[in-house]
């Protein structure tokens, strides 16, 4: 099933790159999938048959705890040609950039945070190779804060696979579209479109062509409770991001022969391991844990019809709750192509402080609050009770427009909001791309009261 061609291009927004995706996918957020590749792979009527099917092993993976409670519980099944288990002695593997839980010697100033889209400083990194930890906060051990990465890759993981056993790991491209081989089966993405690639699976990350540009994105590494659908509440059974239009994997083997290095990230630690064979052997598998992409442009976003710019909660595609009610480890909020039509109303955001800590990046376009400045592959960070808002440019246009019905097109910008502050890394704070000058987008917000 290809759900790239069921998309209305005359409403929504066609992303940059447009490689046709001919994989097979299932549809549904957190279903009792079921799929296999060879017929007879998959046993019926229970789960470890005394033989496994067709020789295959019998593998299960807890995604939750075996007791969470039923809404949450996440497990699926797998039938492989080796159980996992199967593998040497893991050794230390280095990858300095990639930090893990907020760093308490970074001395993180109050005050409005932009990067300029990073630059490439290796162009010999894969997937793994190139990612950089630009800030997190919370810890893996506690379970409980996020990490905010930026990849930029050159070449394909091959035979290299990755395991995380300290988070799950939504991944938002912006550059280049990638095939993800996991477990479960392949999936492949591009700008526009997000995949969630659950804790604990092994997955690997291909540049789908080569077209001489680096694969480029931001990742969200949550070591919290995962990912979900928000609640609707009010707005009722439909809207937002939809269940049915999340896809999964079918299940797909390697035949690849040769070593394989696996790489397991643990505890904030590296390891590696040599494999004989492909780790990606699963024939065929059933369960609710599975990654999952999703395209923003089937988004059903909500705004106002009458008047005031209401809280961008209204466009949350998922949230990681914490143990607080209504206060999120992380909501990932999506500002796509929309309608404003709000009658005597300033129309962009407004100027406030957030209790909430929002790490914001742009996949392209324009944000409508930033109209300069903030750059597709760039960062803002506005942490707790940090003043921000609308820059000069965009208050001067906002309070000077006619208020007519307005399309925002061509743009994807999204917030990654978490209720614990966000500590930038010392690659962050020390690099060039930091915006010294961000401050000064509101120096020219004189005093205009009429007494
Ligand atoms: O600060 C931002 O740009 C993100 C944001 C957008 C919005 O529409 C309302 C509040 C908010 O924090
Ligand atoms: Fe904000």
């Amino acid at each position: 099933m290809n759900h790239h061609s069921q998309i209305d291009t005359r409403t929504r927004q066609a992303a940059p790159s447009t490689a046709t995706d001919e994989l097979e996918y299932q549809s549904g957020f957190g279903n009792e999938y079921a799929s296999q590749a060879v017929a007879g792979a998959l046993p019926q009527g229970r789960n470890s048959p005394q033989h496994g099917p067709r020789g295959l092993y019998t593998e299960l993976l807890s995604g939750t705890a075996f007791t969470a409670p039923r809404h949450e519980n996440r497990r699926t099944w797998m039938y492989r040609r080796q159980p996992s288990v199967v593998a040497g002695h893991y050794e230390p593997f280095e990858q300095p950039y990639w930090q893990t839980g907020a760093d308490s010697t970074v001395a993180v100033p109050p005050e409005p945070l932009r990067w300029a889209p990073w630059s490439n400083d290796n162009s010999q990194a894969d997937f793994i190779d190139g990612m950089r930890t630009v800030a997190a906060n919370g810890s893996a051990d506690a379970q409980s804060g996020v990490a905010i990465h930026i990849y930029i890759a050159d070449r394909p993981m091959s035979q290299r696979a990755f395991v995380n056993a300290d988070g799950e790991m939504l991944i938002v491209p912006q550059q280049g579209t990638l095939l993800i081989t996991t477990e479960m089966g392949r999936l492949q993405v591009q700008p526009r479109e997000i995949v969630i690639i659950p804790r604990g699976v092994a997955f690997k990350v291909d540049p789908v062509q080569d077209t001489g540009q680096p694969i480029r994105g931001y990742i969200c590494e949550n070591y919290g409770a995962q990912f979900r659908l928000p609640e609707l509440g009010p707005i009722g059974s439909n809207g937002l991001a939809n269940a049915r239009d999340f896809l999964a994997p079918v299940a797909a083997f390697e035949d690849t022969t040769g070593e394989y290095e696996l790489i397991r990230k643990f505890g904030g630690r590296f390891w590696r391991v040599p494999l004989h064979s492909s780790p990606f052997n699963v024939v065929a598998w059933h369960g609710n844990l599975s990654p999952v992409k999703y395209d923003t442009a089937h988004f059903m976003t909500i705004g106002s019809i009458s008047y005031d710019h209401p809280d961008p909660s209204i466009f949350t595609v998922l949230t990681s709750p914490s143990d607080t009610p209504g206060t999120a480890n992380c909501d990932f909020v999506i500002f796509p192509p929309r309608w404003l039509v709000m009658e005597d109303t300033f129309r962009p955001p407004w100027f406030h402080r957030n209790f909430m800590s929002e790490f914001m990046g742009l996949v392209y376009g324009q944000y409508d609050a930033k109209p300069g400045g903030f750059k597709p592959g760039g960062a803002s960070l506005h942490n707790c009770m940090v003043p921000h808002g609308p820059d000069e440019e965009s208050y001067a246009r906002a309070t000077a427009a006619e208020l007519r019905p307005q399309k925002l097109d061509n743009t994807l910008a999204f917030m990654f909001e978490s209720r614990f502050r966000f500590v930038p890394t010392r690659f962050a704070m020390q690099g060039p791309e930091l915006d010294k000058n961000y401050i000064d987008c509101w120096k020219g917000l004189k005093d205009q009261f009429e007494r």
